[in-house]
């Protein structure tokens, strides 16, 4: 008996049209004749029409965009990924790829609800991703090859860097670049804030911490040196860095850090149980 030939199809369907479902859309139609192979399926018809306007991309249903689609990208909440994969099985076959992005989701959890040997490619990506700067991190399940891996990789790199790591550590990655930027968000917000109670006016604290993380982002990645050597450089004896540091310290602030980003990890676990 000779099996049904498996579909030659491409595109990608990004299933979930939230926040991050957004950013990647939005970057990856910036690649010339790109939105014509993207679809979205969005359970909301108000948010699935925003994208469409927004970005032209197509609109249908998970049997469409299954039939349409080589690559089906799974951005909804973890806590929505069994009911959407019951919906969507039925429509998997052989020739397609299934990327998640879901926090803490397993792969063998999402290959356990499609049919028997289904390519799945586990990413944590961040919303930079809208910019361009994303950094995208892959674990292979167990029906996936490399070069499947390579195709979910050349799908990502469109948006920021891409990284490969075994899935027992996405967890970490999701607690540290996937939460990252609303670490960094927070941060600035804090520091803003900050300029306000020394009495600048608004806009003005924010242009300066705006252009002042990008400047230190920028030294982080391109000067090749270790950020404490970074950090001493600004850190004049008997100056006011130091005496802001020290207040950095005492609050606990870098404790504060690891448990915060402890408690990500922990309920990526969760999330995934
Ligand atoms: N927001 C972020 O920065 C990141 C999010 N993620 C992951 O991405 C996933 C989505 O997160 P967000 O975009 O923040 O959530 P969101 O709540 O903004 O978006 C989820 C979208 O999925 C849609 N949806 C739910 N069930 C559906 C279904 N059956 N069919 C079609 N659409 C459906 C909802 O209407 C909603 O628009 C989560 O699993 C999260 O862990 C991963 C990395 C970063
Ligand atoms: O907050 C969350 O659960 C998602 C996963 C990583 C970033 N946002």
């Amino acid at each position: 008996m000779t099996s049904a030939p498996t579909p030659q199809r491409s595109g990608l369907a990004v299933v979930g049209g939230g926040k991050i479902g957004e950013a990647l859309v939005s970057g990856l139609v910036r690649r010339p004749g790109a939105a014509e192979g993207i679809v979205v399926v969005e359970r909301s018809p108000e948010r699935a029409a925003q994208l469409v306007q927004r970005y032209g991309v197509r609109s249908l249903d998970l049997a469409g965009a299954a039939a349409a689609c080589r690559v089906l990208l799974v951005a909804v909440k973890p806590q929505d990924v069994d009911a959407l994969l019951a919906l969507l099985a039925p429509h998997v076959d052989p020739g397609h790829l299934v990327v998640s992005v879901a926090a803490g989701v397993p792969t063998a959890r999402i290959e356990a609800a499609l049919p028997t040997g289904t390519a799945v490619v586990r990413v944590m990506p961040n919303t930079p991703a809208l910019v361009d700067e994303g950094m995208s991190v892959l674990s292979a399940g167990a029906h996936a090859t490399p070069e499947h891996l390579d195709e979910a990789e050349a799908l990502l790199s469109a948006v920021g860097q891409v990284r490969r790591v075994p899935e027992s550590q996405q967890d970490a990655v999701t607690a540290l670049s996937g939460s990252g930027p609303a670490y960094f968000f927070f941060l600035v917000e804090a520091m803003i804030d900050a300029g306000i109670l020394l009495g600048l006016p608004r806009t003005l604290a924010a242009d300066l911490i705006v252009q002042t993380a990008l400047g230190a982002a920028t030294m982080l990645r391109d000067s090749g040196e270790h950020p404490v050597q970074l950090r001493e450089a600004v850190t004049s004896p008997g100056g006011t860095t130091i005496a802001a540091i020290r207040e950095l310290e005492r609050h606990g602030v870098r404790a504060a850090l690891i448990a915060a980003i402890e408690a990500a990890h922990d309920r990526s676990v969760e999330l995934g149980r």
